[in-house]
């Protein structure tokens, strides 16, 4: 579809004599003579670029004014300005305001369609990039990892560390676990942390788009379509995030390997090289000794994305992070909602952390999400353990849902009191995914005391690692 350009100029031939250039390169153009004609336009249908005059006779607002209103309403369309010789300080006022550049009277041609092309391509970037973070599901800027764990310390002391180098980062760790949030935590505090962060999904991506993503085209898939540019180069100045680097088709990752080395590369289809500066962090939930080893991931691209290594655990193996978790997304579910959050009680907590999570902090986070929702209950009161979704109820310690064990009951008191000290714990234990010191510390007894208690009770070493 041709881009739409609106035209706004006091003078009909000036009007015509842009239209006219511009509608011989494709675009399809409209004109206003003031003001009103100008917002008039915009509210009929936001234009894809504004080319605009200063001085406006007879118009109720001047040309700041105009851009001042466009940019308040639809800060992403670019307005280009025209000035004459005796206002280019109006015109430098105007860039300050948020216009994309300024052409002066008499203009050149050339220099028009030049800034028009590039100041589409511009704000075609930053919406493409704003999908994309839309799409990862995180629209703000991640700055913290939640959770207070041994992981999650060394981790902010290592991201401390290499977030402000340029080095490259692999980062490894299963589905859901936050390995996009690691990269952009990265990002954020990187000194390109204005720039872009643009993010290629390689395991959702068809192979033979695969290139094209990457370095985009020259000419466009189609004799008449629009160069498209790839990710490389969206993410100049930025990062950019290879996700699932390992499914990513062998060819291509021998061109990544030559990007990383020189830093430019060739659109497809097209001859000449074209310089980024991009830092790359990829990240795998594959094992990459055993990928390499089938020949699935080159060697020279392992070794030069993982100039930085960084793991992420599954959530099992640090549940203590899982009630910080679990709040931060009752806080952003409730938020997106426009409800108040709900408490979550001791024993949700507990029943949490005594579940596996095999779908890692993502699935926390749905679970989260169904809660505020589902759980059934008052608003007001704080969710329970038997209110948590059945898969995670259905597992949840004989203790933590004290009022459904019938089987207590029948039991002599002694008998009883062995069941319940066994589940609470087991219960205990995982909470602290599996350390004894930590779990003797909460419940007040000494490491060695619950060491024996816990063989009395028959829970054995395997049941601990259980997490
Ligand atoms: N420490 C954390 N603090 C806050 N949110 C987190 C944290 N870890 C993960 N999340 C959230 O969990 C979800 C999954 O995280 P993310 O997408 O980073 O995982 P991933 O390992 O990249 O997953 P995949 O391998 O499937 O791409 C996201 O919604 C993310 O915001």
């Amino acid at each position: 579809m041709a881009h739409d350009i609106l035209i706004v100029d006091d003078e009909a031939d000036i009007r015509a004599l842009i239209a006219g250039i511009l509608e011989d390169e494709g675009y399809s153009t409209r004109e206003a003579a003031n003001s009103d004609a100008a917002i008039e336009a915009v509210r009929a249908r936001r234009p894809s670029l504004i080319v605009q005059d200063i001085w406006l006779q007879g118009s109720k607002l001047d040309g700041l004014g105009i851009l001042s209103e466009v940019k308040r309403d639809h800060p992403d369309v670019p307005v280009v300005m025209i000035s004459g010789h005796g206002n280019i300080e109006t015109a430098v006022e105007a860039i300050k305001i948020g216009a994309y550049d300024f052409i002066e009277k008499p203009f050149q041609t050339d220099r028009l369609l030049i800034i028009v092309e590039r100041a589409i391509e511009a704000a075609n970037l930053r919406r493409e990039n704003k999908e994309l973070r839309l799409r990862a599901g995180s629209a703000a800027p991640v700055t913290e990892l939640v959770g207070n764990s041994p992981f999650v310390q060394q981790v902010r002391q290592a991201l401390d560390k290499v977030a402000p180098t340029n080095s490259r980062v692999l980062i490894t760790g299963p589905a859901g676990s936050g390995k996009e949030v690691v990269a952009r935590i990265i990002h954020n505090r990187s000194r390109r942390a204005e720039g872009p962060f643009v993010v290629l999904n390689c395991a959702a991506m068809h192979p033979d788009r695969m290139e094209i993503e990457l370095f985009g085209t020259e000419h466009g898939e189609t004799p008449d379509s629009p160069r498209k540019i790839g990710t490389f180069e969206m993410a100049h100045g930025g990062t950019l995030l290879l996700d699932e680097v390992a499914d990513m088709p062998l060819e291509t990752q021998g061109k990544i390997v030559r990007v990383l080395q020189d830093q430019t590369f060739e659109r497809v289809g097209g001859g000449q090289r074209v310089e980024v500066d991009v830092r790359v962090i990829a990240t795998t939930n594959r094992d990459v000794q055993s990928e390499m080893a089938a020949g699935r991931l080159r060697e020279d691209l392992y070794y030069r994305l993982n100039v930085v290594p960084f793991r992420v655990p599954a959530l099992r193996e640090r549940k203590e992070d899982i009630p910080a978790l679990a709040r931060h997304f009752m806080h952003l579910a409730a938020q997106a909602a426009g409800t108040q959050p709900r408490q979550l009680g001791e024993d949700a907590l507990a029943a949490l952390q005594a579940y596996d999570w095999p779908g890692n902090v993502r699935q926390l986070r749905n679970a989260i999400d169904w809660v505020l929702i589902m759980a059934p209950g008052d608003a007001s009161e704080p969710v329970r353990a038997d209110m948590l979704p059945n898969e995670i109820n259905a597992i949840t310690p004989v203790v933590l849902r004290w009022e459904k064990s019938s089987e207590i009951m029948t039991l002599p008191l002694r008998e009883a009191r062995e069941l319940f000290e066994r589940e609470y714990l087991l219960a205990q234990v995982n909470r602290f995914s599996g350390n004894i010191s930590r779990t003797a510390a909460f419940v007040g007894m000494e490491r060695s005391a619950l060491h024996r208690k816990l063989k009395l009770l028959g829970v054995n070493t395997d049941e601990k690692a259980r997490s």
